[in-house]
């Protein structure tokens, strides 16, 4: 396709260009003809007829009303037929691979002169390989299936797990030996919490909550059992089925019955009379990724106490999609069992053993929650950020009023001490064998999650506030708030409510006062 040669034109020139049937304007050092546009124009014909407007440069105007991203699409990139005589554009979106300079917009280890105790060189060359491949593969995918509502791509899917996403996703351990790792960047030995860290935060970048769960988070939570506590039979089979083969697997623990409290579960499995296998009866709710997975990792109710056992789709197992504030590309389902036969040799763990296999499992979910929901308070910072430093009311930029200036401060507050404690967390995850985390972790996990959910909401709230009607619209200027905003109450719930996790937190540590403490 031939690419149209930009004419250089004086200021003088488009100013001549002011009358509705002969329009130019100028944005940021280039010329637009809005002539045969401005009657298309989603904010209508009327605002190009101002005098300030028709033949003026519109800059100002135009990223208050506009995201730079408009003039990137190809049907209004179209429209500039020219570039100012002697001046360059200054406004760019961030470039495909490469950080965001606004500050706060990154987490402070990728900020130039600033230091970390955590990150050595192969964490900085995976950020960097995961923020192309983020960029250019996910980040499309993203927003057109939170938008659709389908299932993530597959060719998406296939193209990540080729890169090695969900396999770094299931964090280190032996399932990472033999693969190639984000074209090499860090080898399976080399891998650590923080690499896995750094993962959930660069797939986190487009801030699409529905298409964050879609892809493949019910996998990490489903198949975490399977690599700790299932058979080397299941898991030579379960393994490289999905890590490879572009298989589904689900977690499916809670039901109508029973949310955070596993141990109302009602789901029940009787073995057979000849021992060999299970039967399975019952339903789980809010299962993610449950409308197309091939797999499902079930807690049950059983004889000798509670069983988690690993179910494959078949005859009796039943999938319908449940309505929900975020898009159906996350394939929320109620899961329903009827009758399903499954080799006994499919129980993970022991027998009886569920409650523990189902709880130590949370830890790392719960982990996984909150690292990605610290980089989406992150993207919501970022955008109020730039909309306060752009926007005018009252004749100056909002950022110049000390009350937004307030919510602004809060805001980082917020985004700086969930990520650093998360930080830390990752540091004891680091040093510590899962036994380990399971015993000391779960409180100080569980209660980062419950402070990181709460500051999520404030952060919502405030930068609705900062946002205005913008903050409550789907589309234009505002759209990642009112996102956010409506999706932000996710995390206050999947992998437990904040306000049974604050007390698991507080009760551990109570547990673990020495008894000698007194004032
Ligand atoms: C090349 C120039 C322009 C293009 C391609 C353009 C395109 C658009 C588009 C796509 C929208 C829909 C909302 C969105 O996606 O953000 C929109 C809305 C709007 N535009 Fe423009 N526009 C241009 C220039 C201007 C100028 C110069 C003004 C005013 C001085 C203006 C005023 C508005 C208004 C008031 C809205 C509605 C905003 C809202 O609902 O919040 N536009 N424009």
């Amino acid at each position: 396709m031939a690419t149209k040669t930009l004419k250089i034109i004086s200021r003088e020139e488009v100013a001549k260009h002011n009358t509705p049937d002969d329009l130019w304007i100028i944005v940021d050092a280039k010329v637009y003809d809005v002539s045969r546009f401005k009657d298309l124009h989603p904010g209508g014909a009327s605002v190009f007829r101002v005098e300030e407007i028709a033949g003026q440069d519109a800059t100002e105007a135009f990223y208050g009303l506009h995201r730079h991203e408009v003039l990137k699409r190809p049907q209004y990139a179209r429209l500039q037929i020219g570039k100012i005589e002697g001046e360059e554009s200054i406004i760019f979106s961030r470039e495909v691979g490469t950080n965001s300079e606004v500050p706060y917009g990154e987490p402070s280890w990728l900020g130039k002169g600033f230091h970390s105790p955590y990150y050595k060189e192969s964490h900085r060359r995976l950020q960097r390989e995961l923020r192309k491949f983020v960029d250019e593969v996910i980040m499309p995918d993203a927003f057109a299936r939170e938008g659709d509502g389908k299932r993530p791509s597959q060719d998406v899917i296939k193209a990540a797990n080729d890169f090695g996403i969900l396999a770094m996703r299931m964090g280190p351990g032996k399932h990472l030996k033999g693969l190639t790792l984000a074209n090499g960047a860090v080898t399976p030995e080399e891998f650590d919490c923080f690499h896995e860290f750094i993962v959930l935060q660069e797939i986190a970048l487009p801030g699409q909550r529905g298409y964050s769960d879609g892809f493949q988070s019910g996998c990490v939570i489903g198949l975490s059992p399977v690599l700790n506590f299932a058979s080397p039979t299941v898991q030579a089979k379960v393994v490289p089925d999905v890590l490879q083969n572009g298989k589904f697997i689900a977690l499916a623990i809670s039901e109508a019955f029973a949310g955070s409290d596993v141990a109302g579960i009602q789901t029940t499995a009787k073995k057979t009379e000849d021992g060999k296998h299970w039967i399975v009866n019952g339903h789980k709710k809010w299962i993610t990724n449950g409308m197309w997975a091939d797999y499902f990792t079930v807690g049950c109710k059983t004889e000798k106490g509670h069983t988690v056992i690993l179910v494959e789709r078949q005859d009796g197992v039943e999938t319908k999609p449940i309505k929900t504030s975020y898009s159906p590309t996350a394939g929320t389902a109620l899961v329903t069992f009827e009758d399903v036969k499954v080799p006994v040799e499919n129980t993970i763990g022991k027998e009886g053993d569920g409650i523990y296999v189902m709880l130590s499992n949370f830890n790392h979910e719960r982990w996984m929650i909150t690292v990605l929901a610290a980089r989406c308070q992150r993207i919501i910072l970022e955008d109020c950020l730039k909309w306060v430093n752009q926007r005018k009311a009252f004749g100056k930029p909002l950022s110049s009023q000390a009350v937004v200036r307030s919510k602004i401060a809060r805001m980082v507050a917020r985004v700086e001490s969930t990520h650093n404690w998360l930080e830390n967390i990752t540091m004891q995850m680091c040093h510590m064998s899962y036994k380990e985390q399971a015993a000391k972790l779960a409180g100080p996990i569980a209660l980062a999650k419950m402070y990181a959910t709460q500051c999520s909401q404030d952060i919502a709230e405030d930068a609705v506030q900062v946002f205005g009607g913008r903050g409550i619209t789907q589309t234009g200027m505002g759209h990642a708030i009112e996102h956010f905003h409506r999706t932000v109450t996710f995390d206050t719930i999947l992998g437990g409510t904040e306000d049974v996790l604050g007390d698991l937190g507080v009760r551990q540590a109570i547990r673990q006062m020495p008894k000698n403490a007194r004032l």
